[in-house]
């Protein structure tokens, strides 16, 4: 073995773990689903598995999809992606005196009731787009595993939109390399990856986990920051997607009060206007007034951000 080479990080864990969970009320007749990708990885005394091949320290990752399936199971908190990522986390950590620390990724996959004459159905849903709300926890247990440290950023990611007009780009710097021309009018279209992050916490085991609710109203937080991200986009008089990213985020941030940070990354998705004057059609009319428009699938420009309160 090399004297001159140390293992500098490890974690393992499960990624991908599907599942749906029925949460059935049957005194209201109504039941609720929850379908989630989960990833559960760990940090510890695990460096000699690595080192050594000594598995003695190794919860084996199917070990852990079963943890994540039997939460699924038992858990109180698996209607909230958030709490239900804390609760897993903290039983680990708990359960385990050798594992540290904990991350977990949970992906939620969008089931909207299905509207029969006018009224939400009791047990039907439909995928209505492809936007998932995430949330990534971590747990701390290194310092005391009664008094764990829970860091949760949550976001949603895969929301497609496009406005037609509302958005300009002028004034940007000209010289030698710019093709590109001022437009006061054009179509603007990003695909919204957004992640906000809540205050650090403690937590003393599940018992704590609900209290977290009440602290951060995640759920509320969720539809807050989806709310900020498509109001603003409509009806901001976009001057670019710089400018309309630090409204987007600034209204996120005020409107939670448990948020410190909001991240935005905005593909900014072209759509070129035709140029038809070759053959005689008026396309674009000085400034660019475009109504026939060449989606371009690359390349794509990219804008990212985070803003923080001060
Ligand atoms: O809103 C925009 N920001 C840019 O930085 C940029 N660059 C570009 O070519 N088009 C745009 N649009």
């Amino acid at each position: 073995m090399s004297t001159n080479v140390r293992l500098a990080a490890a974690r393992y864990g499960k990624s991908n773990v599907r599942l749906l969970r029925v949460v059935r009320d049957d005194g209201a007749g109504r039941q609720e689903v929850a379908e989630y990708v989960v990833q559960l990885l760990v940090e510890g005394e695990i460096d000699t598995s690595f080192t050594e091949a000594d598995n003695s320290c190794v919860v084996a990752t199917d070990s852990m999809k079963n943890i994540i399936y039997a939460l699924a199971k038992t858990s109180p908190h698996i209607l909230s992606p958030e709490l239900f990522a804390i609760h897993l986390g903290t039983f680990i950590l708990q359960k385990y005196a050798h594992l540290k620390k904990a991350f977990i990724d949970i992906e939620k996959l969008k089931w909207t009731r299905i509207v029969v004459d006018g009224k939400p159905h009791a047990h039907s849903f439909i995928r209505d787009g492809d936007e998932k709300h995430v949330t990534h926890v971590e747990v701390d247990g290194t310092a005391d595993k009664q008094k764990l440290a829970v860091k949760v950023t949550s976001g949603l990611k895969d929301l497609l939109v496009l406005k037609s007009t509302g958005s300009a780009f002028e004034n940007f710097v000209r010289d030698e390399y710019t093709t590109l021309v001022e437009v006061s009018d054009r179509i603007l279209s990003t695909a919204v990856d957004l992640s906000y992050e809540f205050q650090a916490v403690q937590v003393g085991g599940e018992g704590d986990v609900a209290a977290l609710e009440g602290k951060f109203q995640f759920d509320k937080a969720s539809k807050s920051a989806r709310a900020a991200t498509l109001e603003i986009f409509a009806t901001d008089e976009s001057a670019s997607v710089q400018a309309s990213l630090f409204k987007m985020a600034t209204r996120l941030i005020e409107e939670n009060a448990g948020v410190t940070r909001a991240s935005y990354a905005l593909p900014n998705k072209h759509y070129v206007p035709v140029d038809m004057k070759y053959f005689g059609v008026e396309n674009m009319s000085p400034p660019v007034k475009a109504e026939v428009f060449c989606p371009l699938l690359a390349p794509s420009g990219l804008i990212t951000a985070s803003a923080s309160r001060v």
